[in-house]
């Protein structure tokens, strides 16, 4: 039984620590750990966890195999660091790091540990409807891809949300699964800024229209627009060669009632890819004990966080910002 320490108690927190000890087979949550203590001790009612008030106690304590760190993205880095040279197995949320000097940082130490111990939390790699598109490419029966057309919708976000979080908080998820779909890297980044919704703040620009250019040549547009007040709304579609393959949505029964039909949306992320979270995390938890990486690891990270900032650049500049990695990939990610 894989003994696991959560790092972070939030709301994508708690949900792991339900999934690791309701549903994943293998493991069990034995410790918890947030800076606000009683966040820590609601989350341990959930699994009778060990509340500890220093994460990195968690992360040395002989009772703990792994680390599970869902705290904010700018305090993935120390925990990483740390738990790396404790020598756990980690599972990280989404970024690995919120810069990509710090995942340059993660990368080296991870790479000079000479174990790979980090999986990222990219989940939509497990995602079934991903999952049937880049299936149906390797058949090689629709052509090469050219264009993806995607959209990344919230119903709302908080004022907190400001417009760079719409690259690195949201549009990370399609920065990681995108290229991956279409087997490509990413050349260049630019964002346009429509007119901005009612529904927004003074420091968020929403929506916005992210384009993506592979070394391919596939062009990639996705509209991120996080609040769209009618629901949480993913849609991709992949126009090949020989047709185009638009991503299955989520089934929900068609509706007719009052001379109307319906069929509802989700509302949020952890119902639309509650699979895919389970998937993620078994996978997890069936190769820690092997000691193998088959999800998304640190340089995957690294690779997300630099098109992140030229995204982010891209917005300032309104410019095609190129994305070029400070380093090679290293062998030890091959
Ligand atoms: N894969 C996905 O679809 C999603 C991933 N996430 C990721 O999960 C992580 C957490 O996000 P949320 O739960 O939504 O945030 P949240 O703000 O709801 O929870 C974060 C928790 O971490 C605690 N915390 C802050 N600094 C800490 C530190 N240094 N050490 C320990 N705990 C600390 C806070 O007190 C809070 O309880 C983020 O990296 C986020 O990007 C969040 C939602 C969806
Ligand atoms: O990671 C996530 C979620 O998966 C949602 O897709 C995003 O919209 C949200 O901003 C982010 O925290």
């Amino acid at each position: 039984m894989l003994r696991v320490g959560v790092i972070g108690c939030g709301g994508m927190g708690r949900d792991h620590i339900r999934r690791l000890t309701e549903k994943i087979q293998g493991a069990e949550v034995v410790a918890v750990s947030d800076v606000f203590e009683e966040s820590a001790r609601k989350a341990a009612q959930i699994c009778g966890a060990k509340v500890y008030a220093d994460s990195k106690e968690l992360i040395n304590a002989e009772s703990v195999d792994a680390v599970f760190i869902v705290s904010p993205g700018f305090a993935h880095v120390d925990s990483l660091l740390q738990a790396i040279e404790a020598g756990k197995r980690i599972f990280c949320e989404k970024p690995l790091c919120t810069t990509a000097e710090d995942c340059l940082k993660v990368v080296k130490a991870e790479e000079a540990a000479g174990k790979h111990l980090i999986q990222l939390g990219f989940m939509r790699r497990y995602d079934k409807g991903y999952q049937q598109i880049k299936e149906a490419l390797a058949t090689g029966e629709y052509g090469e891809p050219l264009i993806l057309h995607c959209t990344h919708r919230n119903p709302e976000v908080g004022t907190n949300y400001n417009t760079p979080m719409a690259v690195h908080d949201t549009a990370i998820h399609e920065i990681d699964v995108l290229h991956w779909l279409v087997d490509d890297e990413y050349e260049s980044a630019q964002v346009v800024m429509p007119r901005v919704t009612k529904y927004s703040h003074s420091e968020l620009k929403d929506p916005q229209i992210m384009m993506l250019r592979t070394k391919k040549g596939v062009c990639i547009d996705v509209e991120v627009f996080v609040n769209c007040k009618f629901g949480y709304d993913i849609n991709c579609e992949v126009v090949c060669e020989d047709g185009a393959l638009k991503m299955a949505q989520p089934a929900y029964p068609s509706i007719r009632k009052n001379a109307t039909v319906s069929s509802a949306i989700d509302t949020d992320c952890f119902v639309r890819f509650k699979d895919a979270y389970d998937k993620e995390v078994q996978d997890w938890v069936d190769n820690a004990e092997a000691g193998v990486i088959t999800g998304p690891n640190a340089w995957d990270g690294y690779l997300a966080a630099i098109t992140a900032d030229a995204l982010v650049k891209a917005q300032e500049t309104g410019q095609i910002e190129k994305i070029v990695t400070a380093v090679e990939k290293p062998e030890f990610y091959k």
